[in-house]
């Protein structure tokens, strides 16, 4: 019997989390009160226990369309400067009280216009939350600007995100319904982000296959893939003796383009059949720069401390792999080298050396 990490000691360890949608982690409680504050009508439950009940079931239906449609609600309660900022100062404060010592939290602008605030009022008041957040709760938080893949406003949110690139916005995404909306619509986006040498990911190779993630990277220049689960598909042999990447999957674990893999949502939504089954086992094994992630924590019920343990019974992780996969995440941050290096060495090696340590003792 080996030392597996628990639950507990898993959330002692400092960790990275790269994906995380801030309208994907409301407290149910505070769903319930804004709801009140702003006059939205629209909640399917009215007590925070069955709210939470409620997201959880909503989105267990294998389809990533039906999965988007229970944002309706969060985004509805998002509306207004005090509901953003708050929403995020609680979001800092459950990530640091995980144990997250760095995270980059997405949402997309747009969907937080509907009562009049601008798009820049929407930035600003998101990072007003993670500036007070990090500052008490001490964790360093950057957000993404997500443009939706759906929509036709890309190029003004890249542009947003490069206008507050020193603000505390560190980079761009596109996210929504990924079949029918390939990444070459927003081509002009991410040629202009590569221009202005802005970092973005890609939400690709979750809900569609590998032409996705081909024109993610080589079309768009993505940084990272969002999820990117399906690249699994050019691999053959997998879980064999002999596993044959094809010229796709060669070039991702060739130039270490990092996976934003999240299994509960997976699972959720269709990508992997099982914790089990998810592909992370393989790609973990052929040393693809897999990070480990929560998308959603409130439609999965999740923390990254949980989506860790669950995947420490699912595939016997240890210490080496939970720490492997989060300096893969800090090395993959979208903030600057001497950062990455100083939350690397000084904080994410020495906090896991105690916890191998006591875990040895
Ligand atoms: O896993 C996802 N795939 C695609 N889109 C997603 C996922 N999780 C959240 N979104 C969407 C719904 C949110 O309203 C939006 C911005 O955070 O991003
Ligand atoms: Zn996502």
């Amino acid at each position: 019997m080996t030392n597996r990490p628990s639950l507990d000691d898993i959330r002692r360890a400092p960790k990275v989390l790269l994906h995380d949608h801030l309208d994907g982690g409301l407290r149910p409680a505070t769903i319930a009160d804004l709801a009140r504050e702003t006059g939205y009508d629209g909640l399917p439950a009215a007590d925070p226990d069955n709210l939470r009940t409620w997201f959880a079931e909503a989105s267990d239906s294998g389809s990533l369309e039906r999965y988007l449609e229970t944002f309706e609600h969060t985004v509805g309660v998002m509306q207004t400067a005090e509901a953003l900022t708050r929403v995020a100062y609680e979001c800092a404060e459950d990530l640091a009280s995980d144990g997250v010592v760095y995270a980059e939290v997405r949402y997309a602008p747009e969907q937080h216009t509907r009562n009049g605030l601008s798009l820049e009022q929407v930035v600003e008041a998101v990072l007003k939350g993670f500036a007070d957040g990090g500052r008490d709760f001490g964790i360093r938080v950057g957000t993404l600007l997500t443009a939706m893949r759906h929509q036709a406003r890309s190029m003004e949110i890249a542009e947003l995100a490069v206008r507050y690139r020193d603000a505390g916005v560190v980079g761009f995404d596109i996210a929504g319904a990924e079949a029918g909306y390939p990444p070459t619509r927003h081509l002009d986006a991410f040629e202009y982000l590569q221009r202005e040498n802005a970092h973005f990911t890609i939400h690709a190779g979750e809900a569609f296959g590998l032409p996705s993630i081909w024109q993610a990277i080589q079309w768009c220049g993505a940084d990272r893939l969002g999820h990117g689960v399906r690249i699994i598909d050019d691999i053959t042999d997998r879980d064999g003796e002999r596993p044959q990447l094809g010229r796709l999957a060669a070039y991702v674990r060739d130039k270490r383009i990092p996976l934003e893999m999240c299994p509960s949502s997976n699972v959720q939504t269709g990508a992997a059949k099982s914790i089990a089954a998810h592909p992370i086992g393989p790609l973990r094994r052929l040393y693809f720069r897999v990070t480990v992630n929560t998308d959603n924590r409130l439609m999965s019920g999740t923390t990254l401390s949980e989506e860790f343990a669950k995947l420490v019974e699912a595939f016997d992780y240890g210490w080496d792999d939970l720490q492997w996969f989060t300096v893969n995440a800090m090395k993959s941050a979208f903030i600057g080298f001497d950062e990455r290096l100083e939350l690397i060495n000084g904080v994410i090696k020495p906090g896991f050396a105690q916890l191998k340590w006591r875990s040895h003792a």
